[in-house]
């Protein structure tokens, strides 16, 4: 089920801004420079050569993401290159600043599954800079469907990491006869090379957010075949007693999911 995109909101100050507002979605135009955006990509290139491979290859900076905790590191750390330091004055938030960066390639035909991500272990701002291709991500607020397979049995942390909400799983044995339940419409944000993405509240804690594993999006009707698009993902993560989420989504997220779990443990001993 697909809809068509929410409209943004154009800034006045500055047009190269669209803001959906209801959803704490914002988007930046042009944030780098198409010389920053060459030295990103030789410099991811410099450290994984490969370009010809299928699957998505990612190189981490600041404390690295951790895929057992799906926060950050506690203690793996690789000092942030110029190209990325440079840019956090910039952010648009600055009371706090990211301190894990993940650096996303991903060949023609690649994506990455419905997910929410974590909700405790990171602060509300989540950043993606987009640059080399053009790409369109997915979008779709999230429903009791996403709920249910947050709850299932994790296969590995590699899974987990994008399987979180992810809707591509079969149904579960059992559950055929049920009626079909209400999975909100999807639709898809056209991200241009060297924008920047800032999701906060609804759609950072109550959307999933994903990039589908094609060849071509189809952008105003024209098909657009992807090149290779990488990203870099930022995080602000949180620490001790900041550890922790109350928003409005208990359906996905992670500090009930943990609650929830705490309470069933106490309950059957
Ligand atoms: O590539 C992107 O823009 C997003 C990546 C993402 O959603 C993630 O790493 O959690
Ligand atoms: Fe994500």
């Amino acid at each position: 089920m697909q809809a068509p995109p929410p409209i943004p909101t154009v800034d006045i100050a500055d047009p190269s801004i669209l803001r959906w507002d209801s959803i704490g979605l914002m988007l930046i135009r042009d944030f780098i420079s198409e010389e920053q955006e060459a030295t990103m990509i030789h410099a991811f290139h410099a450290r994984d050569p490969a370009k010809e491979g299928k699957k998505r290859v990612s190189q981490h900076f600041g404390y690295h993401f951790d895929y057992s905790t799906f926060g950050a590191s506690e203690s793996t750390f690789t000092p942030l290159p110029s190209y990325i330091s440079d840019i956090l004055p910039r952010l648009p938030i600055q009371h706090y600043l990211p301190d894990q960066f993940t650096i996303q390639y991903y060949p023609p035909g690649s994506g990455i599954p419905p997910h929410v991500d974590t909700h405790s272990m990171f602060a509300e701002a989540l950043y993606s800079l987009s640059f080399g291709s053009t790409v369109s991500m997915t979008f779709r607020m999230a429903g009791p469907n996403d709920a249910r397979k947050m709850r299932l049995p994790k296969r590995s942390a590699q899974d987990m990491e994008t399987a979180a909400a992810s809707s591509a799983s079969s149904t579960p044995p059992g559950e055929e006869d049920k009626p079909e339940e209400v999975v909100h419409p999807s639709w898809e944000l056209v991200l241009p090379p060297r924008s920047l993405l800032l999701m906060t509240g609804p759609s950072r804690y109550g959307y999933t957010h994903a990039i589908r594993p094609r060849k071509t999006d189809i952008i105003d009707g024209q098909a657009v075949p992807r090149q290779g698009r990488y990203s870099i993902t930022m995080r602000s993560s949180r620490r001790g007693d900041e550890i922790g989420c109350d928003c409005a989504y208990p359906g996905v997220c992670d500090a009930r999911i943990r609650d929830e779990m705490a309470a069933r443990a106490a309950d059957s001993r």
